[in-house]
């Protein structure tokens, strides 16, 4: 399980001369996250859920504040390894242009070590199938791959070390509408076959509605609401009566 226990972050402005004081991203954030869930992180632009994100992630360290998993800090990377995983919004920079999609694929697996050869040889075709595509994909290249296939591929990539958790940043908002759609029930199917659980952050509350059964909805750095998804129509805070009004509008 991941605890999220008060944690804030800061930047220094951008720009060394700038004299400014630090601008405070997140304040005091906690909440926790089970296996098997899907909590959704709602926002609109700004509001530090992609810094929340980097902090799950042990990309950043919080100013204060613990993330645990499973009561070990989340910052130790052996902690992370098979535990939680991410996918990005840009599907096109998150593969190396270099790398055929086998090998980015295994990239983590390869990076983890351990994995004889042979294993990862058939391993990545067989995560090439979860996603809904086949074989014949596993030795292309990225430029050759519609945005709809190169994020299939980041998925089966975050999979490919079997974690219990991946942190899902804006990770359908730069596919089309179809596409979208596909991916959200991939991503559903993925959880009800294999049991993974999400954090999926995005400030599309409609898509967070379709795929996560809880919903927490930040503010300048802030929770304002922490809500199941079937009760979101009784949310109290002015915020997220907006948030759901533009969606209904
Ligand atoms: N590395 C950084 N250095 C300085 N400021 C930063 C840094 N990262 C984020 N910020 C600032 O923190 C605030 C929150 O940014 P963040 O990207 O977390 O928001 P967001 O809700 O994900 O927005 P968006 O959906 O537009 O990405 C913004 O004002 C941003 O400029």
């Amino acid at each position: 399980m991941l605890k999220v226990d008060r944690i804030s972050k800061s930047y220094r402005p951008k720009g060394w001369l700038n004299k400014a004081h630090r601008k405070q991203v997140l304040h005091a954030i906690s909440f926790e996250w089970d296996r098997g869930e899907c909590l959704g992180i709602i926002g609109e632009s700004g509001s530090g859920k992609s810094t929340l994100g980097r902090l799950l992630l042990g990309i950043e360290k919080p100013d204060h504040g613990i993330i645990a998993w499973d009561g070990q800090p989340i910052t130790d990377r052996n902690v992370r390894q098979g535990n939680i995983s991410a996918v990005f919004q840009d599907y096109t920079s998150s593969i190396n242009p270099f790398y055929t999609v086998r090998q980015a694929i295994m990239e983590p697996l390869k990076l983890a070590g351990g994995s004889p050869p042979s294993f990862m040889e058939s391993y990545a075709g067989k995560l090439l199938q979860q996603v809904g595509m086949d074989e014949s994909y596993l030795d292309k290249y990225p430029h050759k791959l519609s945005g709809g296939e190169a994020q299939r591929v980041c998925i089966a990539r975050a999979l490919s070390t079997g974690p219990a958790c991946i942190v899902l940043d804006e990770a359908i908002s730069s596919l089309d509408g179809s596409v979208q759609m596909q991916v959200l029930e991939l991503l559903r199917n993925l959880s009800d076959s294999l049991g993974v659980g999400y954090i999926f952050i995005t400030h599309d509350i409609a898509a967070a509605a379709y795929l996560c059964n809880r919903m927490m909805i930040i503010q300048d750095g802030r929770i304002v609401e922490m809500v199941e998804t079937k009760q979101l129509k009784d949310v109290q805070s002015p915020y997220a009566k907006e948030l759901l009004r533009k969606v209904m509008a």
